[in-house]
């Protein structure tokens, strides 16, 4: 069968990540038909390393007709390629999953792909265990939090701390709310909450809390589920990818669902 081909939208910690594994063949029957970024040097360099088109404009990444567009690039890249994408029959595989937290767009997004016979397929991202959460989602009673540590540096440039500088000998809370709230002034960092939000009570009743601690070296992500069904905890400790804010185990989840969706036989 002829390989079905990707769009790749950003090139950084995930996308270099995400790249190599397509290339290496550890996705399945794919090929990486171009690159395309906010940087044209980049675009260029990467296109060069990975042996695909470069795409200068977003334009140009449509006119090649991909299958699959891989978002790896942040929100506003995600919030401005997503409608055209879905138009253009492009399935999507969004890693900033964060624009989907307020439910009117996620509802638009949804009757927009319908109408076009278009996927948008989330992935696991930095955390996992969406299968249990799909199941535990069936209790009429739920709750639900997320509790993410990253190490203060992980966390520096986010909009919620507004340049504060985070304490090198204790840890930290530096956020309580719910994961609307989160995503909003931690961009770069509550993706998951997002996800799991999404899966479970809604983006609005899910209790997240973030902290910075000095002692990790990973991205650790506590998921807490209690309801009829019992109680279960999640608890991801991720390595960071070249990019310190991001687990270099959300590019991992990209390559392992378009395994999945290459294959007869898959777990869900
Ligand atoms: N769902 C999840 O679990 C996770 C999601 N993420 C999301 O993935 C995104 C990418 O993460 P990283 O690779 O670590 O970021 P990065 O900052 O290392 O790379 C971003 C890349 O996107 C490009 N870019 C930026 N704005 C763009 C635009 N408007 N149009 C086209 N290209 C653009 C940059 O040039 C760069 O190549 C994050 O911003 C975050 O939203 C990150 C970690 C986990
Ligand atoms: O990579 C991580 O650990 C989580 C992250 O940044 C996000 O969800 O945006």
């Amino acid at each position: 069968m002829k390989p079905k081909r990707i769009a790749l939208v950003g090139c950084g910690g995930l996308g270099h990540e995400i790249a190599a594994g397509i290339k290496a063949g550890q996705a399945g029957n794919y090929t990486l038909c171009g690159i395309y970024t906010d940087q044209p040097k980049l675009t260029a360099a990467c296109s060069e390393t990975f042996g695909c088109a470069a795409y200068l404009t977003s334009e140009m990444m449509f006119l090649d007709k991909p299958d699959l567009m891989i978002e790896a690039a942040g929100a506003a890249a995600l919030k401005e390629l997503l409608e055209p994408a879905v138009k253009n029959q492009v399935d999507v595989i969004p890693l900033s999953v964060g624009v989907f937290s307020h439910r009117a767009y996620m509802d638009h997004i949804r009757q927009m792909a319908e109408t076009h016979g278009t996927h948008v397929y989330l992935p696991s991202g930095a955390v996992g265990g969406f299968d249990l959460m799909g199941a535990a989602a069936l209790d009429r009673e739920l709750s639900v939090s997320i509790h993410t540590e990253k190490p203060p540096q992980a966390l520096a440039d986010a909009p919620c701390l507004a340049g504060r500088i985070l304490p090198d000998h204790e840890t930290q809370l530096v956020f309580s709310g719910n994961a609307v709230e989160a995503i909003e002034v931690f961009p770069q960092n509550v993706n998951v909450a997002v996800a799991v939000g999404l899966a479970t009570v809604g983006a609005d009743n899910l209790s997240v809390t973030v902290a910075a601690n000095p002692d990790l070296h990973s991205n650790r992500h506590t998921i807490d589920l209690k309801g009829e069904f019992g109680h279960a905890r999640i608890q991801i400790s991720a390595a960071p990818s070249s990019n310190v804010h991001s687990s270099k185990l959300a590019a991992h989840s990209v390559i392992s669902l378009l395994k999945r969706l290459d294959s007869w036989i898959c777990f869900m």
